[in-house]
């Protein structure tokens, strides 16, 4: 066996040599996922054998060097690096850390993590002054002519910026900008570049700026760095930076608790691949300039910020077709047809890939060699094609023009994503499919009917909409295959039962497109009758809070066609609930209309559910932190000071857990 220290100096030279290859030459041979694994592991050999601690280790030092074609520059502000964390516990350990060294509450900015280049851009009276590369973090390359070709960058500032400061950011390549580029390659016989965040930095290190001016890089900003600046914050300066005139993303969020935090990291490893451009994580760091500053740095990075890398668990294999699935609404998704790969413990067969953006933005083809990834979804990812591979001869993928079940033409209403099968009557997946989701268990939840035996009696002809479920007899439901006395009892019974679900419920069961849960409780709780919905404009729709346009179009179209009306009126007869019960109605008040409130601290006599949900059933909205729009912020036991203080600055009227029992005249418990 080797030794620790052997070990250790094996993958010291080897983490060397990767960073080397990747930083300098734009070229890495290993993924990024075994870099960082090697990286972890030498980190644990070194905490566990403290001797061999030597401040040239690679988990000491920002990775890149400096090259000898720029001026070298350095930097005034050293450049660092992140700690990075993979899991939620790993966040919930700094988090604790950060509350122990910090004093007063501490709130923080969630960002996405821009997968490029780093650059530092100065300026001064308003104007560009110089752009340096992190290079080995102390001292860069000035680029600051091939960063003067991005058009996103900024070369005279506007608004109340201060007279001289450093602004950082990460320099991209859009996947559209980088799958063109690569097309033009191609066609000039040349060999197309493995990824973009390594032809973005491979273009900032070009001799020629007229050559970088033809990659279609841009610019994300995210840090501001100076004395005096005019702002306290993290979440400030972006605000800031955006008024002066930089492209900094609108991503970003505030969160005060981990829960907040994570609700952003899980919303964003699902959703990262519809962006523009790449990201590999979030990163999130103290909001409080001042707190940040107490906090400090260790020898590679800011004690105060912390990536969280998303799981990227990669493979490579080929593209053998894609095919179309109809959904229950009529939507298409295309699907990519994979030769069998084993990802993550499983064997991968098919991807997701969206629709047709996305097919178009990765220009995707069969036959290619891609990469797959599995994410926070079950189902994986195409997240890239390997150009280097690409059959010449290949041609971009055609968009399915006809819907795979009934051969009806697609459309795409314009600013959607997805195309459609307008046929929503006569195509037999849309048919079972929409059955299928009314029974499900968050709609009317029929026990003893699942999705195979709706398909089976779609098949059979006994049913072809959901109202005629209601109408099933016994006797026609038990010569069907594997159907028992017993089983076909208890289908008519649970058909039965389902007639007290609550209106909210078989609001969200009708499937109208766009109503989900959620909205299927603001409009039920708004509405509270179908016939008051049925009968509101669009007008009157996007008047309520959270329902947007495309909410509006939808629901008021569903009402217009003949056939939904008829089936709603069925739905009526056969005695479904739909309109809120007096029971529910006397709960509900609008005595909170039009208030916003944060809740914060620990209270004695109601929890922060219950709470919540009287505020909701009062007609007021609750939202996580305080803004110049919060009404009131209820204050319990323990509460930070920092929230205390903006809620003061702000105005916002702050009142105790009575006051508030009092505004809504709750008189306690059951
Ligand atoms: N495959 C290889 O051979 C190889 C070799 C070396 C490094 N790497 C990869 O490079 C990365 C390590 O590089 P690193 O040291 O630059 O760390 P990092 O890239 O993980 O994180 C630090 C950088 O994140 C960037 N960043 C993006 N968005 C940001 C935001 N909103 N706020 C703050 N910073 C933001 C900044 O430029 C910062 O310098 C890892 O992903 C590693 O796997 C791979
Ligand atoms: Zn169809």
């Amino acid at each position: 066996m080797k030794t620790a220290e052997q070990q250790i100096n094996e993958l010291r030279l080897a983490l060397h040599q990767h960073n080397y290859n990747y930083y300098t030459l734009d070229k890495p041979e290993i993924r990024d996922y075994e870099f960082d694994q090697m990286l972890e592991k030498l980190q644990e050999l070194e905490a566990a054998h403290p001797e061999f601690k030597n401040e040239n280790s690679p988990t000491q030092r920002v990775g890149g060097t400096v090259t000898k074609n720029f001026p070298t520059v350095v930097h005034e502000n050293r450049m660092y690096s992140l700690a990075n964390s993979y899991s939620k516990e790993d966040l919930e350990d700094w988090e604790k850390r950060i509350e122990k060294l910090s004093d007063g509450e501490v709130e923080y900015t969630c960002e996405l993590k821009y997968d490029g280049a780093s650059i530092s851009l100065t300026y001064e009276d308003g104007k560009l002054l110089r752009a340096v590369t992190r290079g080995d973090g102390t001292q860069g390359d000035e680029v600051t002519n091939n960063i003067k070709t991005i058009r996103s960058v900024p070369l005279q500032l506007k608004g109340d910026y201060p007279q001289k400061f450093e602004i950082r950011g990460e320099v991209v390549l859009p996947y559209e900008g980088f799958a063109q580029l690569n097309a033009e390659r191609v066609e000039n016989g040349e060999e197309p570049y493995a990824n973009p965040r390594n032809t973005a930095s491979g273009s900032l290190k070009l001799q020629d700026s007229s050559e970088t001016a033809k990659r279609p890089l841009e610019c994300l900003l995210y840090s501001v760095i100076g004395e005096n600046l005019p702002f306290k914050t993290q979440f400030e300066g972006l605000q800031k930076a955006r008024e002066w005139g930089f492209r900094v993303p609108k991503e970003a969020q505030l969160a005060s608790q981990m829960e907040e935090v994570e609700a952003f990291l899980n919303y964003w490893d699902a959703h990262r691949h519809d962006l523009p451009y790449e990201t590999d994580g979030v990163v999130i760091k103290v909001n409080n300039l001042r707190q940040q500053e107490e906090l400090g740095f260790t020898a590679k990075a800011p004690r105060w910020a912390m990536a969280y890398k998303f799981k990227s668990e990669q493979e490579e294999t080929i593209l053998e077709s894609i095919t179309y699935q109809v959904g229950r609404t009529g939507a298409i998704t295309p699907v990519a047809n994979l030769k069998p790969v084993q990802l993550a413990g499983t064997t991968v067969k098919r991807a997701s890939l969206h629709n047709a953006d996305q097919i178009e933005k990765l220009d995707i083809r069969v036959g290619d060699a891609v990469y797959v990834e599995k994410g926070g979804e079950i189902i994986p990812k195409i997240v890239g094609v390997d150009f280097t591979q690409r059959d010449p001869a290949s041609e971009p993928t055609k968009y399915a023009t006809k819907c795979p079940e009934c051969e009806t033409e697609l459309v795409r209403q314009e600013g959607e994503a997805q195309h459609y099968c307008p046929n929503a009557t006569g195509c037999p997946t849309q048919i079972v499919g929409r059955i299928q989701h009314f029974i499900s268990r968050k709609a009317m939840d029929i026990e003893g009917l699942g999705g195979e035996t709706v398909a089976l009696l779609v098949k059979e002809g006994l049913i072809e909409n959901y109202a005629d479920l209601y109408e099933l007899k016994r006797e026609e439901v038990l010569p069907l295959e594997r159907m028992a006395e017993k089983s076909a009892d208890n289908l008519i019974s649970g058909i039965e039962a389902s007639k007290s679900i609550p209106f909210e419920r078989v609001l969200f069961a009708l499937g109208i497109r766009y109503v989900g849960e959620t909205v299927a409780k603001k409009l039920a709780k708004y509405f509270k009758s179908i016939d008051a919905l049925a009968e509101a404009s669009q007008e009157i729709l996007i008047n309520v809070e959270e329902i947007g346009e495309k909410i509006a179009e939808s629901v008021v179209h569903f009402f217009e066609v003949e056939e939904n009306r008829a089936t709603v009126n069925r739905l009526k007869n056969y005695g479904l609930q739909l309109a809120i019960s007096e029971e529910d109605l006397e709960g509900l008040t609008d005595k909170l209309q039009g208030n916003t409130f944060v809740i914060s601290g620990v209270f004695g006599k109601v929890s922060r559910k219950e709470l919540k949900k009287l505020i909701e059933d009062n007609g007021g909205k609750v939202t996580g932190s305080i803004s110049a729009k919060t009404n009131y912020l209820v204050a319990g036991e323990s509460m930070g000071p920092s929230k205390l203080a903006k809620a003061e600055k702000v105005g916002t009227k702050i009142i105790s857990e009575d006051e508030f029992l009092e505004m809504v005249e709750f008189s306690g418990g059951e």
